[in-house]
């Protein structure tokens, strides 16, 4: 059962953006050229302009960072002053870099995926998004810089829908941040467990407390986010009903924490992908990741060949993810009966330990297509190992 949530006093992004040509917060093909000895193609990625204060304040920002950026020099400088090539660290520190960021996450304030952002973007300005997609197409559309969401659970396993909305829209995977979840039984003051009958939360939060919310007799209601639980029980002075959300949650709507740690395990970890308009530069300086998705033939063996081509190149697989391919039912010409496959055609998502700038990888990629049907890179970034 899904429970209607009312909308946060800050609305949430929705699907249905009211301008359909939405001014780019920061685009960097609009702003002028740099002055000061900077290499065209170095300027027009980097330098300021633009219209509100807050626009121009981001491009004074990247301004300066090319200021500080080994491009500086001028026609009296030394040669030794002279450019240097920009590095990847460089880059991805420009990538990293949450100031002045505006990062979409999936829920309201509180929610897992707020925090998350705030992880990967440090001094960012979250924005919140009522549905995933909505995060993707903000990105899209200029409304935001990046998209920070969860991938995957280490008790909950994958989020598929995030799975498939990676291939169907065109962003870069640019970043992986990990993030320890710690889930608490919040009620409204003055309740007490035995009063409870139900629990609200995300569906994966539920999932993450099964044994702890069994042993407790409580029906569960899928709700949209475990802020947004939380937000519904407080704004309904629910007595029935608690929410399964983080302390932060309880904080921001006033609740009771009547349980800590309530997840079945306390390893318990998310993953989210940090996701923009472009891809980084690759680099080798540190180890990074890269994210693939392909399809193949049906026929015996096609996957053991395909995942051997990164074996045999002693490249190390982080996970593996099938995902049906959503054309299952055919119908026949008169349109009338539907047809079904004798075999579900599959997406394999797979992400390996190795720079698309190490040439093991290049070379397993070249490999792969030679026999895959369809193959996308979907980003090659700085693996996230602080949590293990
Ligand atoms: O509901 C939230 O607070 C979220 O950020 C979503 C989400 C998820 O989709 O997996 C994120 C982390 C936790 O695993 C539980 C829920």
């Amino acid at each position: 059962m899904t429970a209607t949530i009312p909308r946060s006093p800050i609305t949430p992004l929705h699907s249905q953006f009211q301008n359909p040509n939405p001014t780019p917060l920061f685009n960097p093909r609009l702003l002028p050229q740099r002055r000061r000895g900077i290499p065209h193609h170095a300027a027009s990625s980097s330098s300021g302009g633009g219209e509100s204060n807050r626009h121009k304040s981001r491009a004074i920002e990247l301004q300066k960072l090319i200021e500080d950026s080994p491009y500086e020099f001028n026609s009296k400088d030394s040669p030794s002053s002279l450019p240097r090539p920009l590095t990847s660290a460089l880059l991805s520190n420009l990538a990293t870099e949450g100031s002045h960021l505006r990062v979409a996450y999936q829920g309201v304030r509180g929610a897992y995926s707020e925090s998350a952002a705030e992880k990967a973007y440090p001094n960012c300005e979250p924005v919140p998004c009522e549905q995933f997609d909505t995060a993707f197409e903000a990105v899209e559309r200029w409304l935001v810089d990046r998209a920070v969401l969860p991938i995957e659970n280490s008790l909950g396993g994958s989020i598929h829908r995030n799975y498939d909305l990676l291939l169907r829209h065109k962003l870069h995977i640019v970043g992986e941040v990990k993030l320890a979840i710690r889930h608490c039984l919040l009620a409204n003051h003055g309740i007490k467990i035995e009063d409870l009958n139900r629990v609200l939360s995300h569906p994966q939060a539920l999932a993450q407390c099964e044994n702890t919310l069994t042993k407790l007799g409580l029906v569960r209601e899928a709700v949209d986010d475990t802020a947004g639980a939380a937000k519904h029980v407080a704004f309904h002075k629910l007595k029935d009903a608690g929410a399964v959300a983080s302390m932060a949650a309880a904080k921001i709507y006033g609740l009771n924490v009547l349980a800590q740690d309530i997840q079945d395990d306390s390893d318990n970890v998310t993953r989210f992908l940090m996701l923009a308009r472009e891809p980084i530069i690759p680099g080798t300086d540190k180890p990074f990741k890269t994210s693939i998705v392909f399809s193949l033939e049906e026929g015996p063996g096609m996957l053991f060949k395909a995942l051997a081509v990164f074996a045999m190149r002693n490249i190390n697989l982080t996970k593996i993810e099938s995902r049906p391919l959503q054309k299952q039912a055919l119908q026949t010409p008169d349109g009338n009966a539907t047809v079904f496959p004798k075999y579900f055609p599959y997406l394999f998502y797979v992400d390996f330990e190795a720079s698309m700038a190490d040439e093991r990888a290049q070379n397993a990629l070249g490999h792969l297509k030679e026999f895959a049907t369809f193959m996308r890179v979907l980003g090659s970034y700085p693996a996230d190992n602080g949590l293990q």
